[in-house]
């Protein structure tokens, strides 16, 4: 691995927003901010529950999972037409763009639209044109992750992998999401084995608030290759040894973490432990629009909360690339592109 030079602790801030960077872990609903959701309401003439952005950025105080899962799907509702995800994920990959995210791999919840009616492939062709759009506009890559809701049926499921069928060359892999308390792994064994039948890949969200019997139910009856979230892992020696050594990579989202009162305090986040075990932690936004900053918010924030180091933001770069789908062409590329952002900030420190 590249030695990373010394970098002033004033100047990390500045090295945080330049490096290059993937985003692994970010919910295309999720970035869904309080003025789009006005503006999308009135062009689709609907009413909501709440008489201003104000009003509805204050309902933004969570105090577990579920809590923000209650708004984040009520939220939502206002997407309905093709043109509806178009804007929201160019939205989102124009301001990726700007905070040097060179690839980014975007789950989207099908069922919480297909629910209200909404047709798999209007969902699904508006994030693809988006993605086609942003590429030849910024160069920005971009992939898409299909996410089941583990509060619904293995049926349902199964349901929404059939209708993804005519659309499969549009979509990278799947993931799990939703609530995670009383929806073990296991209930959806039979549906990621299906996936991986289709040459689908595979992750899953495990151990944000759920125990690590969860991450070990989405390694062995699911068979993913990366963890989102993945930070209740510290609690178990055994699983924090086999992380490290098949290089299993955890999406980690700090903001989120701390919004949701999984560390009450950002100063308590473990991603420094996670790193210093050598597992293949990234640093990601997870609902940028609900928890107070996309990618490189959450990148300084918690560097400054934690006291991680320089040594840490080139590994957790590297790692993003690392773990992305991408193809080794490309991810070469990219780590030479990170290696020669270093390169260039301590020229000029
Ligand atoms: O952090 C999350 N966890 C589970 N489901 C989600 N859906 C959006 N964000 C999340
Ligand atoms: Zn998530």
């Amino acid at each position: 691995m590249f030695k990373v030079p010394p970098v002033s602790a004033e100047r990390l801030p500045g090295l945080l927003r330049a490096m290059p960077k993937a985003e692994l872990h970010i919910h295309i609903e999720g970035t869904l901010e309080p003025e789009m959701i006005f503006a999308l309401a009135q062009r689709n003439g609907l009413r909501l529950p709440y008489a201003s952005v104000q009003e509805l950025r204050s309902a933004y105080a969570f105090s577990n999972l579920q809590s923000f899962l209650d708004v984040y799907y009520a939220g939502a509702s206002v997407l309905l037409h093709e043109q509806d995800f178009y804007d929201l994920a160019r939205a989102y990959l124009a301001r990726a763009a700007r905070d040097k995210v060179l690839h980014a791999e975007i789950f989207f919840d099908p069922q919480t639209h297909t629910a209200r009616g909404v047709a798999m492939e209007t969902v699904v062709n508006g994030l693809h044109r988006a993605c086609a759009d942003a590429r030849t506009e910024s160069g920005i890559s971009a992939a898409l992750i299909l996410c089941f809701l583990r509060h619904l049926s293995e049926a349902s499921a199964f349901e929404t992998l059939e209708q993804a069928g005519p659309l499969r060359d549009r979509i990278v892999g799947v993931g799990l999401d939703s609530s995670e308390q009383g929806h073990p792994p296991e209930k959806f064994a039979r549906v990621f084995a299906r996936c991986r039948e289709l040459g689908l890949r595979l992750v899953a969200h495990a151990g944000e608030e759920g125990p690590p019997a969860y991450i070990w139910g989405a390694l062995d009856a699911l068979k993913v290759e990366r963890i989102d979230h993945g930070v209740q892992a510290v609690h178990d020696a055994a699983l924090m040894r086999r992380l490290a050594q098949e290089r299993i990579a955890l999406t980690v989202c700090p903001l989120s973490n701390h919004r949701l009162r999984v560390f009450p305090e950002l100063a308590q986040h473990n991603l420094r432990q996670l790193l210093d075990a050598g597992l293949a932690a990234t640093v990601n936004s997870d609902d940028p629009a609900y928890f107070g900053g996309y990618v490189n918010e959450n990148f300084t924030q918690v560097f400054a909360a934690t006291g991680l180091t320089v040594r840490h933001a080139y590994q957790l770069a590297f790692n993003s690339f690392e773990a992305s789908f991408a193809g080794t062409a490309e991810k070469r590329a990219w780590e030479h592109q990170l290696k020669e952002s270093f390169e260039r900030f301590v020229e000029h420190d």
